[in-house]
């Protein structure tokens, strides 16, 4: 009989094919942790190869040699390679992609974008707030942080650029002390922390003191080139950690991004008002609108349950109140968020508080003010109506 090892060989050969497709399906659910899309779809899988015995080699392909993802995302397609085929019957096999393969990858990144330009244009459905204050050590780069993570873990995809030249802290408030964009060709990765993508000028100089020295051109092409040439993705929301005053940097974002809305953070301290009120005044001569203020370190909640005080009160109503001066629309409080030992102690951690402690008054007030951001519509804020006047 000659059919039956014919009908062998066919089924045999539906069986490779169903268990390549089978490994296709379940490295579709791995993603490149820096990128955030599956590897399938970034061209990092270059081939499945099943054996007569059923044991199956995946080719990977990482983006650069010395990925510093490389070791997690070879043992994320073991494992998915296991999962169809039994522990002990893959292997992964591990190459770099060429400089043409990275350019393809690029391209489909930018997703028909030009090579030049920002993704965060007023028309994109990003919304970007500005965080800013009058002086610095006010819990603005704080702030910052928590309310990204709480963002994140709404679900909304989140970014952070950390432009605060003179105290690049948000790095080590999210844990990413220490960590350095990955470069494929033109493209940066931004490194991600609790699932947010994070940019800061520390992660390019080695020196801190040497971005201290930065002149207005030198920021404006640094903050620039972030909007341009980092990665993100779609966002759902872009925070901007902006140096305190009312320096260069806050010209620049105005320029680049004259839909940025401004979050601006004071104490309870009135008499830190004054200067609160310029960084946002400036912010609007720069095209920008104020979306609201937020008041930190507020009284400190003491055990016998008084509140203790300690920087004054009403400075963040004062600031909100000012800067409602003449507008249509007033300049709101956001919210107060006490002095928190667990606060400080989860920026030092690089443990954002909103994730290490929830409960606490602090976390309450900022995951208040995320669940707002959250839910807030892109407005049309800088935004080109799809009309003209007649
Ligand atoms: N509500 C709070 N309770 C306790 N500590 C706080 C609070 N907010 C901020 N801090 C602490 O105050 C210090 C300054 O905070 P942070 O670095 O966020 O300020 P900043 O305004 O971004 O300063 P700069 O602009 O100078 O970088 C940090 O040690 C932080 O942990």
């Amino acid at each position: 009989m000659t059919a039956e090892p014919a009908a062998a060989e066919t089924a045999a050969a539906e069986t490779t094919d169903a268990v390549r497709e089978r490994v296709q399906a379940a490295l579709a659910r791995v993603q490149d942790p820096e990128i955030r899309r599956p590897i399938t779809e970034l061209g990092m899988v270059a081939g499945i190869d099943v054996a007569a015995a059923g044991r199956v080699t995946v080719g990977l392909k990482l983006t650069i040699a010395g990925c510093p993802a490389a070791t997690r995302i070879e043992q994320d397609v073991l494992s998915a390679t296991e999962s169809v085929v039994g522990a002990g019957n893959a292997a992964v096999d591990v190459s770099v992609m060429t400089p043409a393969e990275r350019t393809a990858l690029t391209e489909r990144l930018r997703a028909g974008r030009p090579r030049k330009g920002t993704a965060f244009t007023p028309e994109s459905l990003t919304r970007v707030y500005a965080v800013t204050s009058g002086k610095g050590g006010v819990g603005k780069s704080t702030i910052t942080a928590n309310l990204a993570v709480a963002l994140a873990r709404e679900g909304l995809r989140v970014g952070i650029v950390d432009a605060d030249v003179y105290g690049f802290s948000i790095p080590a408030l999210l844990g990413l002390a220490g960590a350095k964009p990955t470069q494929v060709g033109d493209m940066i990765l931004p490194p991600v922390a609790h699932d947010v993508k994070v940019i800061s000028i520390g992660m390019f100089v080695d020196d801190p003191s040497v971005a201290v020295a930065w002149r207005g051109p030198m920021l404006h092409r640094t903050i620039s080139q972030f909007l341009t040439d980092v990665y993100f993705g779609d966002l759902d929301i872009l925070l901007l950690d902006l140096p305190p005053g009312t320096g260069d940097v806050a010209i620049s974002v105005g320029q680049l991004l004259p839909h940025a809305e401004v979050i601006v953070v004071t104490t309870p301290q009135p008499a830190a008002a004054d200067v609160a009120e310029r960084s946002g005044v400036v912010a609007r001569q720069t095209g920008q609108k104020i979306y609201g203020v937020i008041e930190n370190m507020a009284g400190l909640p003491q055990p016998d349950g008084s509140i203790l005080e300690l920087f004054g009160s009403g400075g963040g109503a004062e600031v909100a109140r000012r800067l409602s001066a003449g507008q249509d629309e007033p300049v709101t409080l956001l919210t107060q968020v006490p002095l928190s030992v667990p606060l400080r102690e989860g920026g030092d951690h690089g443990h954002p508080v909103v994730l290490a402690a929830p409960d606490d008054p602090a976390s309450l007030a900022l995951s208040g003010v995320a669940r707002l951001l959250a839910t807030r519509s892109r407005g049309l804020a800088g935004r080109r109506l799809p009309f003209s006047p007649a």
